[in-house]
């Protein structure tokens, strides 16, 4: 029996081969793209843990990591561009926020203001992003081989329902603790008179991003709560256009 695909024109057959191409090149760079990730990741875990026997301490163990955090954090960028071009179907939005607030924490905030490298907090929110981040992607990792192992599945619609929460309180924390001393040093700021006639304040900046996620986190949390229920339970989920 002719497939469907036999009977097309020459035309469609040229764009049936073109998406199939387009397929393969596509699971082959996000296979490695994961991969590499979790690499990366499974790499921090590796070195925050070998710290800590060593040393006995948290502290420095920022200064430890921090390379390595930067790398793969920022490197999580191109997740936006996955979206925006359309080779995973997640919402451009959703991933720019939680990629953004991700890289504002690390750059701006962590990296930027060395007196609060030791905080606890910078260590809660590093340690549950590793957790988070070795298990999401050897979820899409093993999901594009094909042998996704249920507890793999079941750990990344999980997991988040307790990380997510802790990973805010310890980003909130460590803004907040970082008030002060982005308060006495004016750093990133611009006062009144400039040649641009702009006068901007970071110490309001980053209240603002503080109360930000007081709209935008139970977002993120509802979504992957729908993804749950669709994953796990197997809910036919209608989505708006995000
Ligand atoms: C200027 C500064 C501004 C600052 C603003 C501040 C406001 C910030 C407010 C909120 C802050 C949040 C801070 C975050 C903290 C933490 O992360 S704490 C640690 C806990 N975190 C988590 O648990 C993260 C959970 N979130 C996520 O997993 C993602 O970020 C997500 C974008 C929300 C995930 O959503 P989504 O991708 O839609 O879900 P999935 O089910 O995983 O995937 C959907 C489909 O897409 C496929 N896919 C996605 N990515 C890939 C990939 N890399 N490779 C292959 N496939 C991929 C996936 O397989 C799914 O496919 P289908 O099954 O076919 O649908």
């Amino acid at each position: 029996m002719a497939s469907g695909e036999e009977d097309g024109t020459v035309e469609e057959k040229e764009t049936n081969n073109k998406k199939r191409t387009k397929g393969t090149i596509a699971t082959a760079w996000l296979t490695f793209y994961n991969i590499a990730m979790t690499a990366g990741w499974l790499v921090l875990a590796v070195a925050m843990v070998r710290y800590y026997l060593q040393k006995g301490t948290h502290k420095g163990l920022y200064r430890n990591i921090a390379r390595t955090l930067k790398f793969f954090q920022t490197f999580a960028l191109l997740e936006v561009g996955h979206c925006a071009i359309g080779i995973v179907r997640t919402s451009v939005i959703v991933t720019g926020v939680q990629v953004c607030s991700r890289i504002f924490m690390v750059w701006f905030v962590t990296n930027s203001i060395r007196q609060i490298q030791n905080e606890e907090s910078v260590i809660l929110f590093v340690v549950v992003w590793t957790i988070t981040e070795i298990t999401r992607y050897s979820f899409y990792t093993f999901n594009l081989l094909n042998h996704l192992p249920y507890f793999i599945k079941w750990a990344r619609y999980n997991m988040f329902i307790v990380m997510y929460p802790l990973g805010v309180i310890g980003e909130l924390l460590t803004i907040h603790a970082s008030l002060p001393y982005v308060r006495r040093s004016g750093m990133y700021s611009l006062r009144l008179p400039n040649k641009y006639n702009v006068s901007f304040d970071y110490y309001y900046f980053l209240i603002i991003v503080m109360l930000s996620y007081i709209p935008l986190f139970p977002q993120l949390y509802f979504h992957m709560l729908r993804q749950r229920r669709r994953v796990l339970h197997g809910e036919i989920i209608v989505e708006k256009d995000e």
